[in-house]
């Protein structure tokens, strides 16, 4: 199959734009304005073929874009290609993609029998006994079940017999004989019905237990694993599809162990000893209906389960689409409203409920064919072996408590059977999304710590941090720096400014080791950040974001959480010197107050002084404040900057600042401008060069912002 797959690669990430079975450039603007993003695009495997022709085109018509945009024309192939082939974006002819959101590009797609392997490793694991002597009782209990559900037949057989057999006599002579013994074979039929569920019952607590406990393992390692990722990684994936990667793997284990140890296995187990009594008791043809029987029911099953599939994938879709946009739409409630686009809103979210409702019916009618179809095959099997049954009855080969009986063990096998459509479709299903979810733990950060890597010392006195010929881009065209040489000396607090894309907050994510440098290193105290143990690096370092983003939690909390050791009274300290605490006791429960999601119920600059209390709660050798007083008002801001000064005292401090005024004390100023050092001096000295970028800025600031005062922003806590 020919396809095309537009990929683009605008901010960093990789997005399929349209799908098409055919290609022609001219409808590429326009695939490009509708930007048609298939996120449930189903994995495969495509090869890649004339790309070179088509970016070459793309360039020419899009010279803005063009080098971001791919056009691949694209042909379905069985295997993928080696990675190698598939370079930060680049696709060459031949190379292939797994082209799905939540597969990794960069990582091996793991197999069956892996996926096998390590499952065994968590539900039969080497030093945990208890969990073994689960696993054993369980399979202890499944056949127990089995054996007990099987004699429910012949027990009911031997009554009808026994009955059928004295009803003849005389029963006078010994009625109380008669009704005794019928009486205790019906007691031992039900005993054994209900041990049959007992065992069931059993086996069911016992192995909970140990899916469980497998599920919450492989989960706990799968969300470590991806903390233990680097930030390119998670900037280039969508944190709710790794959340669902999680959740749905998880429960993809907990479906195919369950399935196995409940459904299949049981299954399987029953069929042969049915199938195997009525060979020895009732003779080859009546084991030859029952296997036949099965087996018709499974191909039909299969098949029909096949076919259905797809109605409730669309269904699925639907649903994901229609939460999607009611999330979207009231979490844009005020532009919403800014707009009066409510009725436009509604009739967005109807078209997705009407596609849900349609694929809801094709699911619900092709169901009901399913259950038709799967009763009309054990309907024929159990009328043509009772047939056989009363013919053999007819001959004197058989009673009429074995046709009572053929009758029951095939009825007993139609139970478990009833669900196999939806076990083998979930089974499925489960067993693509455990897949994603191995696969991604087969995933290696970019950036770790080498083995053995010894702990990074700061002495706030000697350690100065160097920045040493620097060289980085985030992408090929996306060069930030070339050549960059920088010293903060100790103790000192140094500000960086310049423009928006200057590199000024590029520099902290490679501090931090976020990503690496391309070429160059960073000092610390003359040890290599690359070299040392990448916690203690981060230990030593504590930073004001720009965005500021609180956790769905109380304040406490998300103060607490710049070090989850720190007492309660140094919690109020740091919130104090952050100014922020004489609005948290006005708010009505005070440290208690739940924040909201994303600390959505806190204005711009609370969420920012909560982001300073944390950093100075840290306590880190070094503080970096990465534009942290932007979205402070100047009363508010003249506050901090105190407290600011408080905590950067004794520390080596980085100052990264487009609002002048904050930085104006600053020990060294540096003005950073396409990620190269314009200048640099202290304020005054940096003043007093009229052809210098910082005196510009410095004049262009103070001009705009002489003009208004402005208030101290209300909290929206007060206000409710
Ligand atoms: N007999 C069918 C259906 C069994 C059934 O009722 N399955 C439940 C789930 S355990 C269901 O809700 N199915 C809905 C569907 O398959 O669309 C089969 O073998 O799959």
């Amino acid at each position: 199959m020919a396809a095309v797959l537009i990929l683009s690669n605008i901010n960093t990430k990789f997005r399929i734009l349209h799908l098409k079975r055919s290609f022609s450039y001219r409808n590429f603007s326009y695939l490009h304005s509708k930007r048609k993003i298939l996120n449930s695009f189903t994995p495969s495997t495509y090869q890649i073929q004339k790309s070179s022709t088509i970016h070459k085109k793309c360039k020419q018509e899009r010279p803005s874009i063009g080098g971001s945009i791919l056009a691949l024309a694209l042909k379905k192939v069985p295997q993928a290609a080696p990675k190698s082939q598939l370079v930060r974006g680049c696709f060459h002819p031949g190379a292939s993609i797994i082209s799905r959101d939540t597969l990794p590009l960069d990582s091996q797609k793991v197999t069956g029998t892996q996926m096998i392997q390590a499952m065994l490793q968590y539900i039969w694991p080497k030093n945990d006994q208890q969990i073994r002597d689960r696993v054993k009782l369980s399979v202890a209990l499944l056949v127990s079940a089995k054996i007990v559900n099987v004699s429910v037949p012949f027990l009911f057989k031997y009554v009808v017999d026994y009955l059928n057999a004295n009803a003849a006599l005389n029963m006078e002579s010994a009625p109380s004989t008669v009704a005794t013994v019928a009486t205790s074979l019906l007691l031992g039929y039900g005993i054994a019905r209900a041990g049959a569920a007992g065992f069931n019952e059993l086996r069911n607590a016992v192995f909970a237990k140990v899916a469980q406990h497998s599920i919450r393992k492989i989960a706990k390692n799968v969300f470590l694993h991806l903390h233990n990722l680097d930030l390119n990684f998670h900037l280039q994936r969508q944190t709710g599809a790794l959340s669902k990667t999680i959740d749905r793997g998880s429960r993809g284990i907990n479906f195919v162990l369950s399935a196995m140890v409940f459904n299949v296995v049981p299954t399987i187990f029953e069929l042969t000893m049915v199938s195997t009594i009525l060979w020895l008791n009732c003779g080859g043809s009546f084991a030859g209906i029952a296997l036949g029987c099965v087996g018709i029911y499974t191909v039909y099953t299969l098949a029909v389960t096949q076919w259905r599939t797809k109605f409730r994938v669309y269904m699925n879709q639907a649903e994901n689409e229609a939460g999607n946009k009611a999330i979207d739409s009231l979490i844009n409630y005020e532009t919403v409203k800014y707009f009066n686009n409510e009725k436009y809103e509604a009739e967005k979210y109807d078209v997705s409920l009407k596609k849900y409702e349609d694929a809801s019916l094709k699911t619900s009618s092709s169901l009901a064919l399913l259950n038709f179809g799967q009763n009309a095959v054990f309907s024929a099997a159990m009328s043509a072996i009772m047939i056989l049954a009363s013919r053999e009855i007819l001959q004197g080969n058989m009673t009429v408590g074995d046709l009572v009986m053929v009758n029951g063990l095939l009825f007993q096998l139609s139970i478990p059977l009833g669900f196999l459509g939806s076990v083998y479709r979930e089974v499925r299903q489960a067993l693509i999304d455990m897949q994603t979810m191995f696969t991604l733990m087969t995933m290696d950060s970019a950036i770790k710590s080498k083995p053995n890597a010894p702990y990074l010392h700061v002495d706030t006195k000697k350690s100065d941090i160097k920045f040493e010929n620097l060289a980085f881009e985030y992408g090929p065209g996306k060069e930030i720096f070339r050549d960059l040489n920088l010293t903060i000396p100790p103790g000192k607090k140094v500000a960086i400014v310049g423009g928006s894309g200057s590199g000024k907050s590029t520099l902290v994510r490679l501090l931090y080791r976020f990503y690496e440098p391309n070429a160059g290193r960073i000092l610390i105290g003359n040890q290599d950040i690359r070299e040392v143990d990448i916690e203690s690096l981060r230990r030593s370092i504590a930073i004001v974001p720009q965005d500021s983003v609180l956790f769905h939690d109380t304040i406490k909390h998300n103060l607490h959480y710049g070090d989850l050791n720190a007492s309660e009274d140094d919690v109020i300290r740091a919130a104090k010197m952050a100014e922020i605490h004489d609005s948290i006791i006005h708010w009505p429960k005070g440290y208690e107050t739940q924040v909201g999601e994303r600390g959505l119920k806190l204005s711009g600059g609370e969420k920012q002084r909560v982001a300073i209390a944390r950093a100075i709660l840290k306590n880190s050798p070094i503080l970096i404040f990465d534009e942290a007083t932007s979205s402070l008002d100047s009363i508010t801001e003249a506050n901090i900057l105190k407290a600011l000064k408080n905590a950067t005292q004794g520390r080596t401090s980085i100052c990264i600042a487009h609002r002048l005024s904050t930085i104006m004390d600053a020990d060294e100023i540096y003005v950073l401008e396409h990620g190269a050092i314009v200048d640099r001096g202290s304020h005054n000295s940096l003043l007093q060069n009229p052809n210098g970028l910082y005196y510009k800025l410095w004049h262009t600031q103070n001009h705009s912002r002489s003009i208004p005062i402005v208030e101290p922003k209300k909290s929206p806590l007060l206000e409710k």
